[in-house]
């Protein structure tokens, strides 16, 4: 039988745990307390490669073995970083500025071999087009809760899927967990999703 390293997802959210999951390789789950805040300007993409990295590593340091995967997920428009709102005014406030335009969205992606300490990092990003949206719409739609834990306060997995006119670039990447790109990370760790199915089928 093929040997496959202990996966653990280093990610309170839901959303890159279902998408994981949807692998068919089995997974655990340990979240680690990570400060999100970066002083220094950098590039959208530096700061959710380091956010990953940071994500990955907190767990990483904590066990000998097992292959750990960070990811972070941030909305950038004109040059200005959404991340997840802090209240409702916050959300409608974003979401405001958000409507009838073209924002991109940034996902990083760290995997890190705890017993080795090698580690990879890469990102995705995706131009996403919003309908132009009235107030009305803006509040009802944060009323629904679903805005508060997603950054730039919407999730195109779900009611914020009506928002969406279109986008250029992997849907993945938006969800929060940029998936082809994780795949071949993967492999440079030994874990190969496509081998690992027809096993797991036999
Ligand atoms: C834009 C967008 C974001 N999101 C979510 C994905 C992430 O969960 C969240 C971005 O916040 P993150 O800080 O990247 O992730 P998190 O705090 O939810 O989880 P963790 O740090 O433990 O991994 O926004 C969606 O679910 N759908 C979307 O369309």
């Amino acid at each position: 039988m093929m040997r496959v390293a202990r996966l653990i997802l280093a990610s309170g959210s839901p959303r890159r745990r279902e998408l994981l999951a949807g692998l068919g390789i089995a997974f655990d789950v340990i979240v680690s307390d990570v400060d999100e805040t970066i002083k220094e300007e950098v590039m959208p993409s530096e700061m959710v490669r380091t956010l990953a990295c940071r994500k990955a590593s907190a767990v990483s340091n904590t066990i000998q073995d097992g292959i750990v995967v960070g990811a972070d997920t941030i909305v950038v428009l004109d040059g200005e970083v959404l991340g997840k709102p802090v209240d409702k005014q916050d959300a409608i406030h974003m979401l405001k500025k958000l409507q009838g335009r073209s924002h991109t969205v940034y996902s990083g992606v760290a995997v890190i071999d705890a017993a080795s300490g090698k580690q990879l990092v890469d990102h995705r990003s995706t131009l996403v087009h919003m309908r132009p949206l009235t107030d009305a719409e803006i509040e009802a739609y944060v009323e629904t809760g679903e805005p508060l834990d997603k950054a730039g306060s919407y999730a195109i997995q779900g009611i914020g899927s009506t928002i969406v006119d279109r986008i250029d670039g992997d849907y993945f990447t938006v969800v929060g967990l940029p998936m082809e790109l994780l795949a071949s990370m993967l492999t440079s760790f030994g874990i190969h999703v496509l081998k690992a199915t027809e096993e797991t089928m036999r």
